[in-house]
């Protein structure tokens, strides 16, 4: 018996509100946020938001491997209950869908992670808080209460700082870790080049940062006193190029929860992440703000699910914007999907209720495409409910 939401429902929720005249304050067609967002507030935190690597051949590769594959529905199957729950890295979670990091929120909405955080708790749907968050992670946590909270790390030069976060992260009851290793280096960025916009030196602390004691000791001066030479320490040794593969056995010493690999994208480094004892990984290519000409993200999802799908954990991000992303991701063998972007633009319209409206209108439709196409849950999905047309 399903103990999870019926998310189609939200769908008549609009028509019945509409009764009386309300219609949703947000479009329910998520594709159409960005450019809502860009007349909302100014091109610089826009700019950073949707901006990517390159010329963004690699965020409209995203879109397109997506748009080829085909979904192929199937009739005369009972869908009339359905039930979208997923077991994940130990949790049961309602629904195939966790909101990505984004580091310094406050630059879309002055409630920034804290808004989008409460957003997700109240969902049930795991939020992810970026190591770059604009919040400290003790204040998210408290916001969500028993809300399930990941923690994204970015894996500093300084080991003081990454054993800081760690046991600050599992003091505020964050429960898996996800370490991004495909931003070694903040890649070359045209669109915030031109506009000569970081977000991190426009008046918008990384706060995690900023309010951690083994950073702040190796500050010359405190961080009011010199808030630039702080961004710049943190520009510089917020992740660290010199990394290798037996490094991650600092983490597992330090944390007893799952570990999984944000940014991988070949089935080999798959393979090495379960050899190194890791739960899981995130096929993501930072919705193409890292490798400009990287593959698809979509593209890289079954050769990755081949390589370790029996071992660990697959998730997927880069690119999703619909329900029948998400339905495709799964198809392709990922356990859950990241949703970015779609949710950081509800965060600038709205707030927690636009963050709200995203997490429910990718449900909706999810749920919809599903029993559409004669599922009951994520559960019988296989890369057979697929076709991809040639490029
Ligand atoms: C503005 C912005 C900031 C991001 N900050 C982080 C971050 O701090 N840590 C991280 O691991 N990924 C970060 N990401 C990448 C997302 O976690 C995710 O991989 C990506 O947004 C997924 O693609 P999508 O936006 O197309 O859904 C960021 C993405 C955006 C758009
Ligand atoms: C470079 C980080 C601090 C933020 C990030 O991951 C991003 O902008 O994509």
């Amino acid at each position: 018996m399903t103990t999870t939401p019926n998310w189609a429902d939200f769908q008549y929720e609009i028509y019945l509100n509409g009764m009386t005249g309300a219609v949703p304050r947000l479009p329910t067609d998520l594709t159409r946020l960005e450019e809502l967002t860009e007349q909302r507030l100014g091109p610089g935190p826009v700019g950073y938001v949707a901006g990517s690597a390159g010329n963004g051949s690699t965020a409209r590769a995203n879109r397109e491997a997506l748009e080829r594959r085909r979904i192929v529905p199937r009739m005369l199957r009972d869908v009339h209950e359905r039930d979208l729950s997923v077991e994940v890295l130990g949790h049961r979670l309602p629904a195939p869908l966790a909101l990505a990091p984004i580091g310094v929120l406050s630059i879309m909405h002055p409630e920034g992670e804290s808004a989008a955080a409460r957003a997700a708790a109240a969902r049930g749907v795991p939020y992810i808080l970026s190591s770059a968050s604009s919040t400290p992670m003790e204040q998210v946590a408290e916001e969500m209460g028993d809300g399930q909270r990941w923690f994204q790390l970015y894996w500093a030069k300084d080991r003081d700082v990454t054993k800081s976060f760690l046991d600050r992260a599992k003091a505020s009851g964050f429960t898996a870790l996800v370490v991004t290793l495909d931003t070694p280096l903040l890649a070359w960025r045209p669109r915030d080049l031109d506009q000569a916009y970081l977000p991190f030196l426009h008046g918008v602390g990384t706060a995690n940062y900023f309010s951690d004691p083994a950073f702040r000791a190796g500050l010359a001066k405190p961080v009011h006193e010199d808030p630039n030479a702080a961004v710049m320490h943190f520009v510089g040794m917020f992740a660290d190029p010199a990394k290798t593969w037996p490094d991650l056995a600092f983490l597992r010493e330090n944390w007893d929860g799952p570990i999984v690999l944000k940014g991988i994208l070949h089935p080999d480094d798959a393979r090495r992440a379960a050899d190194a004892g890791m739960d899981g990984v995130v096929v993501s290519n930072h919705g193409g703000r890292q490798v400009a000409g990287s593959v698809a993200a979509a593209d890289a999802l079954p050769r990755v699910v081949e390589a370790v799908g029996d071992r660990i954990s697959v998730l997927f991000d880069s690119g999703v914007r619909t329900g029948d992303d998400v339905f495709k991701a799964l198809a392709l063998g990922a356990e859950a999907v990241l949703v970015g972007r779609p949710y950081a633009y509800g965060l600038g319209l709205d707030g927690q209720a636009g963050v709200d409206h995203v997490i429910r209108c990718l449900l909706a439709e999810l749920d919809l495409t599903l029993a559409l196409s004669g599922h009951a849950g994520p559960a019988t999905l296989t890369p057979d409910d697929l076709i991809e047309e040639s490029a």
